[in-house]
């Protein structure tokens, strides 16, 4: 039988997690991956406000004690006081990769101007990806299918499960051996 995927969805809004607006960001993600994903999968959802500690012991626990093959953020990624996610990245991870953020920036300046106020990034952790989003509901879409056909073949090569998508939705590309 095929490994089912664990991947983690870490919605960071500090208003959101209090209760003062439904999180339609995190939620967004998970029916995304329901759509594109063709290969058995589990989430492993979680919601934070914007602390840097906090954040940092979500994706750790996420990666380290879940299993997380992928972790998705959303939120925090701007240049506010409080917006702290990709320091949290930063500093979990061992590696980043920064063509996934440039690309995602790239994509979103085509929509809106202020794209470029985002911060975010990816990394990885031991055998977990894991890439920020921003916050927006109407940023996460353009964001991953832009990335999205790299992140099974990135899964491969950290050794974690093998994910495949539904390519008329998202077109994985694994190089041909
Ligand atoms: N999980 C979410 N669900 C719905 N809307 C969100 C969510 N996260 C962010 N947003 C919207 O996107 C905007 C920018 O996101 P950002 O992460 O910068 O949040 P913020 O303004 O710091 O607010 P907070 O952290 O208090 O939720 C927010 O002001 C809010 O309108
Ligand atoms: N595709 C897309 N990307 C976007 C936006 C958007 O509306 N659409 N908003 C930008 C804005 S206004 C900000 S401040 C940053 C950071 O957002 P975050 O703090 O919600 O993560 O994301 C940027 N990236």
């Amino acid at each position: 039988m095929q490994e089912k995927a664990k991947i983690g969805v870490l919605t960071i809004s500090d208003r959101a997690s209090r209760g003062e607006y439904e999180d339609i960001s995190g939620k967004y993600i998970i029916d995304y991956l329901n759509e594109v994903l063709t290969s058995p999968f589990e989430v492993i959802y979680r919601i934070v406000p914007d602390e840097r500690d906090i954040i940092e012991g979500a994706l750790i626990h996420m990666s380290d004690v879940e299993n997380c093959c992928l972790i998705l953020t959303t939120g925090g990624t701007g240049p506010a006081p409080r917006d702290v996610t990709p320091e949290a990245t930063q500093a979990v991870c061992e590696k980043i990769l920064p063509g996934f953020g440039e690309l995602m920036r790239s994509v979103s300046l085509a929509q809106v101007p202020t794209a470029i106020l985002s911060r975010q990034l990816a990394g990885i952790r031991g055998k977990t990806l894991i890439i920020n989003l921003p916050g927006k509901p109407q940023s996460i879409k353009v964001c991953l299918d832009a990335v999205f056909p790299a992140v099974p073949y990135c899964i491969d090569l950290i050794g974690g499960p093998y994910i495949t998508t539904d390519e008329k939705k998202i077109k994985a590309f694994r190089p041909p051996k």
